[in-house]
């Protein structure tokens, strides 16, 4: 167990690939790790086994969020940091008159986020330094998407919900977006990659789990960025 004065994280979506990265990185770090999750995966056991408080929520449910924000406030007394992690890599509907997945996504991406930010607040407050809340975006969110024209969407409104979070909060709270590439490919991708479809970032493919750790630790140690998006994109934005 991590010691019991170490500082709480809030990471979403922590069952698998980034967030369950991620949270064992907090872990690493001697931070206190509350991690939730929709599916109970095997990483999620191993969260749970090394001390974290595993927590599971749908985030596409309001009422779900808001359960989850009273077992948050009833165990713990103040948080270093949230990172909104939680994402569902979602294709448009075919069907014209079909606002799914836009629905889903705005209350996942943009929606639980929200509630989370502006209920939490009060415990970021009693953090001992400054606190951070961190929005995992994406290098497409102000771009756009032909196929997944709702995630980019949901996304970009998270990067603009960055901006004015970080107005709000200043100074006690820190509020950045981070904006990848590509950083572990998908079912997707490897078919465009064996079809040679898949754009290629000038640093390369697949750069690695690490690179967004690094990112996030920047961002804690750093007491003077706010209300910016880190692109963390292998050059992407060169091309
Ligand atoms: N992988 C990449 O290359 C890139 C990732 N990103 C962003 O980085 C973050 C992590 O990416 P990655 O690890 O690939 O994401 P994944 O899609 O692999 O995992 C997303 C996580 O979010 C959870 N989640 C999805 N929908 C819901 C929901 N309705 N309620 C609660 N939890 C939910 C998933 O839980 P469950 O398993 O239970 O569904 C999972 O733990 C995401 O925000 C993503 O958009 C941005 C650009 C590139
Ligand atoms: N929630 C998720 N978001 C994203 C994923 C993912 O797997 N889950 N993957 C990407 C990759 O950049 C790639 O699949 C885009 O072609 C983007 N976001």
């Amino acid at each position: 167990m991590p010691p019991a004065h170490s500082e709480s994280i809030l990471i979403t979506g922590a069952s698998r690939r980034l967030g369950l990265y991620n949270a064992k990185k907090c872990l690493e770090a001697g931070f206190h790790v509350i991690a939730t999750y929709r599916h109970r995966t095997k990483g999620i056991d191993e969260l749970e086994q090394a001390g974290a408080l595993v927590l599971p929520v749908n985030m596409d449910s309001p009422e779900e969020v808001a359960g989850l924000i009273a077992q948050i406030e009833q165990s713990t007394s103040s948080l270093r940091a949230i990172i909104h992690n939680a994402s569902g890599w979602l294709s448009d509907s075919e069907n014209p008159e079909d606002s799914e997945p836009l629905d889903t996504l705005f209350r996942v991406h943009m929606q639980a986020p929200w509630l989370i930010n502006r209920s939490l607040y009060p415990l970021l407050q009693k953090c001992r330094g400054t606190a951070d809340i961190i929005h995992m975006t994406d290098y497409n969110a102000l771009r756009g998407s032909i196929e997944h024209a709702a995630y980019a969407a949901t996304k970009a409104g998270l990067e603009s919900l960055t901006r004015s979070f970080a107005k709000m909060y200043a100074p006690k709270v820190k509020v950045n977006a981070i904006a990848p590439y590509l950083i572990i490919m998908n079912e997707g991708d490897h078919v465009m990659a064996e079809e040679g479809t898949l754009p290629v970032p000038p640093m390369g493919l697949e750069p690695g789990e690490d690179v967004i750790w690094q990112t996030i630790d920047y961002v804690m140690k750093n007491s003077y960025v706010t209300g910016t998006t880190l692109s963390v994109d292998g050059g992407m934005s060169l091309k």
